[in-house]
């Protein structure tokens, strides 16, 4: 995985990559990504109901996968222990959380774990896209884990760091160091620029978020799908 503290680039990251699933080549595959709290779900979801994408939510694959009798969590158990569940079985997120945000090794070793079986679901679920259907994976990690060449457009969403921090604390009652100890696990926005080939700067209103996503579709859509075959850029 990419480690942003290291800034190196992770083994099999392509910006050039073009669509490299089983996906009939009708289907546009957009990768939408963005820090913590800057505004990826109310980007999918003007996606879904604006323009009927179809949208792969990774987060929510993730939970499924660390429900009781996920593999996932079966997996979590094998590698970091007993300790890391709850006296019910379920996965005690407080404590993985205050392990793996705080030390790096144990991040990745947890990314190994979950990041293919998260890449297994999402295809699973892209297959049942209708033909021409925008297909939206919705990867908060998506530079961190070096998918970026998995995808025909990569949509990036920006917010102002302390708009992003204070969204958590209030609306979210995190503790203020943990809301940094979470961006600061994550990718930079100019690493995310990097491999972005639409930015959306999500500084003013809902509705000017709306805009960008629009004018960012109208891009995507006109450009003719076999002339498509690699990265295109804004
Ligand atoms: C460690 C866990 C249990 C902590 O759970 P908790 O409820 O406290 O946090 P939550 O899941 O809401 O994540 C908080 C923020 O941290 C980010 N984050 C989650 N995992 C990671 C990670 N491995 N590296 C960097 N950032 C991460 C999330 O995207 C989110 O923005 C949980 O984050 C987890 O299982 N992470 C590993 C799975 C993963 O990589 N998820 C991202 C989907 S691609
Ligand atoms: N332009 C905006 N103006 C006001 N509120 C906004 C704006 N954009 C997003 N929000 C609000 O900020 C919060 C975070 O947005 P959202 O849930 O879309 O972010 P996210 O990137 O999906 O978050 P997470 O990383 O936690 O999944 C939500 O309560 C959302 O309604």
């Amino acid at each position: 995985m990419k480690d942003p503290a290291s800034g190196t680039q992770p083994a099999g990251l392509s910006t050039h990559g073009g669509n490299v699933t089983d996906q009939p080549s009708n289907n546009p595959r957009i990768g939408l990504t963005g820090g913590i709290a800057a505004g990826k779900s109310t980007v999918a979801r003007r996606l879904a109901e604006e323009h009927g994408a179809l949208i792969i939510d990774a987060d929510a694959i993730v939970r499924k996968l660390q429900e009781p009798g996920g593999r996932g969590l079966a997996a979590i158990v094998a590698e970091f222990g007993n300790d890391m569940l709850t006296a019910d079985g379920t996965l005690d997120r407080a404590r993985l959380g205050a392990l793996v945000f705080n030390d790096e090794g144990a991040r990745a070793r947890l990314n190994a774990i979950i990041h293919p079986m998260v890449r297994e679901e999402a295809q699973r679920i892209a297959d049942s896209a209708t033909p021409g259907q925008l297909i939206i994976e919705d990867i908060p990690l998506l530079v961190e884990s070096g998918q970026a060449g998995r995808f025909d457009h990569v949509m990036v969403v920006e917010a102002p760091l302390m708009e992003r921090v204070r969204r958590m604390v209030e609306d979210r009652g995190m503790h203020e160091d943990d809301a940094h100890a979470r961006i600061k696990a994550q990718a930079t926005d100019e690493q995310r620029r990097e491999v972005a080939t639409h930015v959306l700067v999500n500084h003013g209103s809902v509705d000017e978020l709306h805009q960008a996503v629009d004018a960012a579709v109208a891009t995507i859509l006109a450009v003719p799908r076999d002339a498509d075959s690699g990265r295109g850029t804004d």
